[in-house]
């Protein structure tokens, strides 16, 4: 229990059975089912790179555990049209509350502000957690290949894709890796952090990338922070980027983006 993404995960697992206790799964899929509205979120990917630019999912993130808060003005609402205008390609809203100071209702307020589609971004390890993502809004959701087992792993894709959902499973290293390669998703995450040591290194996804079989969709994720990191993943074949903190330290974080990747 010492690393903090271990202590991450049994917080999520309390909150978890807290929000059972309030309202049941069984009644949570049924608002769930009851939306019509799921926006493409690989398919945003592919159409951005099929038309020659990088796809950028643009992270909205107020604060994190191992860079403190980020932003002093965080208007999740306004952060969304600015980076629909700025070129992304898709958005990742952090909902974890006592590790990032995310919220579900900044999750609905970004998505409300545009028409991009939109990644639940937080530590799922419960089927309850994909009903409840897409009944926020959700369109894509984040499983981390370190967090749980494989059989774990398996059935939460098969949820959230019969919810509609797309999913983007992330890995950090080869033995993850191999997990992820068993998965339907073409979604794969490559993050440059060590969640258990906060390390960076963009090296971390070109290690990774000899690996990697036609058909998935890399997302090198983490460290993006300046032109020179993106030409180097570009080089490498690397077409879809997930950043977050580049973007919240800019004023605008939409011309951050599109000046990132012009
Ligand atoms: O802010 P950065 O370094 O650009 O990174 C964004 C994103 O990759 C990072 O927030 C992230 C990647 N995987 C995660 C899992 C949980 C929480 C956060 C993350």
């Amino acid at each position: 229990m010492s690393d903090i993404l271990q202590r991450i995960l049994a917080v999520k697992a309390e909150e978890v059975s807290r929000a059972r206790q309030l309202r049941s799964e069984s009644d949570l899929r049924r608002e769930a089912e009851a939306r019509r509205d799921v926006r493409g979120f690989a398919q945003a990917i592919e159409n951005k790179i099929a038309g020659g630019s990088a796809a950028v999912i643009a992270e909205i993130k107020r604060a994190s555990p191992s860079k403190g808060l980020l932003r002093e003005r965080f208007v999740p609402a306004e952060i969304a049209a600015s980076y629909a205008k700025g070129g992304a390609a898709c958005l990742s809203v952090l909902t974890d509350v006592q590790f990032f100071q995310g919220a579900a209702d900044f999750l609905r307020q970004a998505r409300a502000a545009c028409t991009l589609p939109v990644l639940r971004k937080d530590f799922i390890i419960d089927s309850y957690q994909v009903v409840e993502a897409r009944a926020m809004g959700a369109d894509c959701i984040l499983l981390i290949a370190a967090a749980l087992p494989p059989s774990a792993l398996h059935d939460l894709e098969a949820l959230a894709m019969a919810l509609g959902m797309d999913v983007l499973i992330e890995v950090h290293d080869a033995a993850e890796l191999e997990v992820a390669l068993t998965m339907k998703t073409p979604l794969l995450g490559i993050n440059n952090r060590n969640l258990r040591s906060f390390e960076v290194s963009l090296q971390a996804t070109v290690d990774l990338l000899g690996s990697i079989p036609a058909g998935k969709r890399v997302v090198t994720e983490s460290g993006i922070l300046n032109r020179d990191d993106v030409q180097f993943m570009r080089n490498h074949g690397v077409e879809a980027f997930l950043v977050g903190e580049a973007f919240m330290r800019a004023e605008e974080p939409g011309t951050a983006l599109s000046e990132l990747f012009a």
